[in-house]
């Protein structure tokens, strides 16, 4: 059987490292750091792993809201999408995520986009 998205890109371990390293890179993205002011680092960090962590596969630990309901109002732009998008690649290959995880991550992100873009 095919391992799941969840289990190539390390389990629960690698999934909380790359949702750290990507929240770190969205602090220092100009382009979106102000978006995040008030967010708890921590809080955010965790939110972001369980999302990834239920969306790849692996056990359904997200107790957030979906997407829209979480962006809805924010009046998020597409060159602000991109940059998130950039950075989650960015934490992806700071973690030798393969091409093969690389693209299907960044097919379902992108699938996102009626979601959260001008909500
Ligand atoms: C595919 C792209 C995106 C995904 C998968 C995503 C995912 C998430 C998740 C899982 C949360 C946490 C919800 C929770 O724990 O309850 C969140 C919160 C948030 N997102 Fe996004 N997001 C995306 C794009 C964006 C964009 C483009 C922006 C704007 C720059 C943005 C701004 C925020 C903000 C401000 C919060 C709230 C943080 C807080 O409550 O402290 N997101 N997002």
């Amino acid at each position: 059987m095919d391992l799941s998205l969840y289990e190539r890109l390390g389990g629960s371990e690698g999934i909380t490292k790359i949702a750290s390293d990507a929240v770190d890179l969205h602090l220092n993205n100009p382009a979106i750091s102000p978006r995040y002011l008030k967010s708890d680092v921590a809080v955010l960090k965790k939110g972001a792993a369980n999302f990834f962590i239920m969306g790849t596969g692996g056990p359904n630990v997200y107790e957030g809201k979906d997407m829209l309901a979480t962006h809805k109002g924010m009046n998020i732009s597409d060159v602000e999408f991109n940059a998130v998008i950039d950075d989650i690649l960015q934490a992806l290959e700071m973690n030798n995520v393969g091409q093969k995880e690389k693209e299907e991550v960044l097919f379902v992100l992108y699938g996102m986009k009626k979601e959260i873009v001008a909500v």
